[in-house]
């Protein structure tokens, strides 16, 4: 039996417009998702994911019975919540040569569903990790990485960039652009606070929402373009140290990703909220939709100010992870 964890993420800038080549800035978070995965003797894979909860759900479910579920749950859920797990089983018996053996595999996760924290990629880097150990094989971080994009490429109906999974199999900060993924050496002390609505998105549609108003507009085009120019910008200022013009180069990304669609009411109400709380900055991290914000502010005052917040449910500091994917137990 081998226990792996993985890190969440908040996107510093650039989410969504990576998807399209431009570069972005996700850090992995000290939020983490612990796979435990355990052989059968067949070839059976049986999921407890005892965290998976939407919409007032709890799900324990059975991946070789995936029409019978312990208990009545939208189907839908069922099968995004299993193809994330399923994906990643089938990725590390790939990776260990072992076509047809089975695992009970148990997920416990301090990183809340679908809100733009990268649930899904440290999920998957969880549990590729310790199903290949649990075989006797031990991946490369990068190979891991790797193997949990092609996962969300096929979850996310082949759109997907590399920024989520390389940023909680690495820890840190890092860039993604395209294939180029690198971690970002010497970052200075970033002060994330991040608020939580209690909902979600669902990061496949609304990345093809942006894909059909960048399709349909030249605007859009150029809007997903111009998040690439405050990437660029804000990797000049993440070296100079300076927190004001990153703060001041996130409230801008959010106005553009508002711009394609993918932010919401509660999700704007709590980024205002940061901003009149004094934050440097604030922007929805992730795909969006509904579920978080990212705020940078070294002070208690956007913390206060979510916290008189309608529509924050929550609210926390974000502390940089500067581990990756790594073996518990
Ligand atoms: N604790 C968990 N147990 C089982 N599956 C999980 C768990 N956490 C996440 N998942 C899987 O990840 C999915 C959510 O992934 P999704 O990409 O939509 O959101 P996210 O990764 O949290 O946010 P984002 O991609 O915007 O950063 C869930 O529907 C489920 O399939
Ligand atoms: C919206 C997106 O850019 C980030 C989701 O956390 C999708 C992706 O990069 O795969
Ligand atoms: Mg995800």
């Amino acid at each position: 039996m081998v226990t792996s964890s993985a890190p969440g993420k908040v996107y510093l800038f650039g989410e969504h417009a990576v998807v399209y080549g431009e570069p972005a800035v996700p850090c992995a978070i000290e939020r983490r998702a612990r796979v435990t995965a355990e052989q059968r003797d067949d070839d059976k894979l049986r999921v407890n994911a005892t965290d998976l909860t939407l919409d007032g759900f709890t799900v324990e479910y059975d991946g070789s019975v995936a029409d019978t579920p312990d208990i009545d749950v939208a189907e839908p859920l069922l099968e995004e919540g299993m193809g994330y797990v399923n994906q990643a089983i089938e990725q590390a018996r790939d990776a260990a040569g072992a076509q047809d053996v089975g695992f009970d595999v148990t997920v416990q996760s301090a990183i809340p569903l679908g809100a733009g924290l990268g649930s899904s990629a440290a999920v998957v880097n969880a549990a590729i990790d310790a199903a290949t150990r649990e075989l006797g094989v031990e991946l490369d971080p990068r190979e891991i990485a790797d193997r949990a994009y092609r996962v969300e490429y096929e979850v996310q109906d082949g759109q997907a960039s590399r920024a989520d999974t390389f940023c909680s199999a690495m820890g840190g900060a890092v860039r993604v652009e395209g294939d180029d993924c690198r971690q970002i050496p010497d970052v200075p002390n970033l002060p994330f606070v991040v608020g939580y609505d209690g909902g979600s998105g669902d990061t496949g549609k609304l990345v093809a929402g942006v894909r059909d108003l960048r399709e349909e507009y030249g605007f859009a085009a150029d809007t997903v373009e111009a998040i690439g120019d405050i990437v660029r910008e804000g990797e000049a200022a993440l070296e100079a140290d300076d927190l004001d013009e990153l703060g001041e180069l996130m409230n801008f990304n959010h106005g553009l990703l508002s711009a394609l669609g993918v932010s919401s009411r509660s999700l704007d109400a709590m980024v205002w909220a940061a901003r009149e709380g004094d934050a440097l900055g604030a922007k929805l991290t992730g795909a969006g939709g509904g579920g978080c914000i990212v705020a940078l502010d070294p002070t208690e005052g956007t913390e206060t100010a979510l916290r008189y917040t309608p529509g924050c449910e929550a609210t926390f500091r974000a502390e940089l992870d500067t581990d990756g994917v790594r073996v518990e137990s």
